[in-house]
C-alpha cells in the first residue's frame, strides 16, 4: 500500500487568558488543524511575511535551500483562532522534520519569529504552545516560559469563527488592564472555565466588539464565551451534549461552527 506522507499538523486556540495586558497569556488547543508541507524550490519565491521569516531562518543557520510552504488551514487568518501560531509551529517543525534538525525548539522559535516579522504583539507563546502540544497552556510570553499544560476540561466549543480583525489594537490602552488580567490569569490556572469567561468578556468590552452574542450565550446556559484572542471571532463552551440553545442562538449572528477541545499531545 502506498504510504501516505502528511505533514506536521497543529492546531488553533480559543484564548483562555489574552497576554497582551500583563504578559501572561493560556490558550486552549481546539480541532481545527493547519498541516504544512514543505519541498524545495530553484528561485526563492516571496509568500507571506511570516512563511518568509521562518525559512529565511532555516536558510542562513542551516544553509538550506529554497523552500515553499504548502498550507492547509481550517482557521480564518486574523481571526483570534490562533492561525499565525499554528501556521508557524507546523512550518517550523515540518522543516525541522524535513531536515532532521533536532537543537530547535519550535514554540518558542515560533514566538521569536512571529515578534521579527510583526504579526504578534509579544510572540504569542500562550497560542504557539497550544498549537503544538495541544491541551490548555499557560505561559509568561515576556520570557517564553511555559509554566504550565493542562488537561482540557469537558466540553463542547461552539464558535463564531471570524478572519480579517478590523479594529485597531492599542496595546498601550490594554496595558493599563494589566493586574485585572494577570489576577485573571491566577483564577485561570485553578478554574479554566472561570478565567476564561472573565478574561472573554473583558476582552469584548475592551476591545468594543458587539458583546450581544456573548450574553445571549450565557444567558442561554453557555459556561464560557466571549472574545478569542483579539477578536472578531467568538466562542461560547458547553457541556457536551448542550450545545443546542447556544447553536441556536450564535446562528443569528452568522456561521457557526462546532468543535472539541485537544488533548496535550505526548511529544517523544
Ligand atoms: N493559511 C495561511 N497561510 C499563510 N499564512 C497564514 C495563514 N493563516 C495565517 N497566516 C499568517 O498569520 C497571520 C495572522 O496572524 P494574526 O493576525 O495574529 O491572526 P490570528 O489571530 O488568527 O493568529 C497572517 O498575516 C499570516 O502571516
Ligand atoms: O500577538 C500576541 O502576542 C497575542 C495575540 C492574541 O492572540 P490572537 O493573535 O489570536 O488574537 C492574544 O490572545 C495572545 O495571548 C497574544
Amino acid at each position: 500500500m502506498e504510504e501516505v506522507c502528511r505533514g506536521m499538523q497543529t492546531y488553533a486556540g480559543i484564548s483562555v487568558v489574552n497576554a497582551l495586558p500583563g504578559w501572561y497569556g493560556s490558550s486552549m488547543a481546539i480541532d481545527l488543524k493547519v498541516e504544512v508541507k514543505v519541498s524545495e524550490t530553484e528561485y526563492c519565491e516571496s509568500q507571506d511575511i511570516l512563511i518568509d521569516t521562518i525559512i529565511q531562518f532555516f536558510r542562513q543557520k542551516y544553509n538550506l535551500p529554497c523552500m515553499k510552504a504548502e498550507i492547509n488551514s481550517e482557521i480564518p487568518p486574523k481571526g483570534g483562532l490562533k492561525s499565525s501560531s499554528a501556521v508557524s509551529t507546523a512550518l517550523i517543525a515540518e522543516i525541522m522534520r524535513r531536515y532532521k534538525i533536532k537543537d530547535v525548539d519550535p514554540p518558542k522559535l515560533s514566538a521569536i519569529l512571529s515578534l521579527k516579522a510583526g504579526v504578534s504583539y509579544t510572540g504569542a507563546y500562550d497560542d504557539a504552545t497550544s498549537s503544538y502540544y495541544g491541551g490548555v497552556t499557560f505561559t509568561f510570553n515576556k520570557e517564553f516560559q511555559l509554566i504550565e499544560i493542562k488537561e482540557p476540561p469537558d466540553i463542547s466549543v461552539v464558535l463564531l469563527p471570524r478572519g480579517n480583525r478590523q479594529v485597531k489594537i492599542d496595546l498601550n490602552h490594554l496595558k493599563r488592564y494589566a493586574g485585572l488580567f494577570q489576577e485573571i490569569f491566577n483564577v485561570a490556572r485553578k478554574d479554566i472555565i472561570t478565567g476564561m469567561r472573565l478574561n472573554g468578556i473583558a476582552m469584548a468590552e475592551i476591545l468594543g466588539y458587539d458583546t450581544s452574542p456573548i450574553k445571549q450565550a450565557l444567558k442561554g446556559g453557555a459556561l464560557a464565551s466571549g472574545i478569542s484572542g483579539n477578536g472578531p471571532s467568538i466562542f461560547a463552551v458547553t457541556k457536551p451534549g448542550d450545545e443546542g440553545k447556544v447553536i441556536d442562538i450564535f446562528s443569528n449572528f452568522g456561521e457557526v461552527l462546532v468543535t472539541r477541545v485537544v488533548e496535550p499531545r505526548s511529544l517523544e
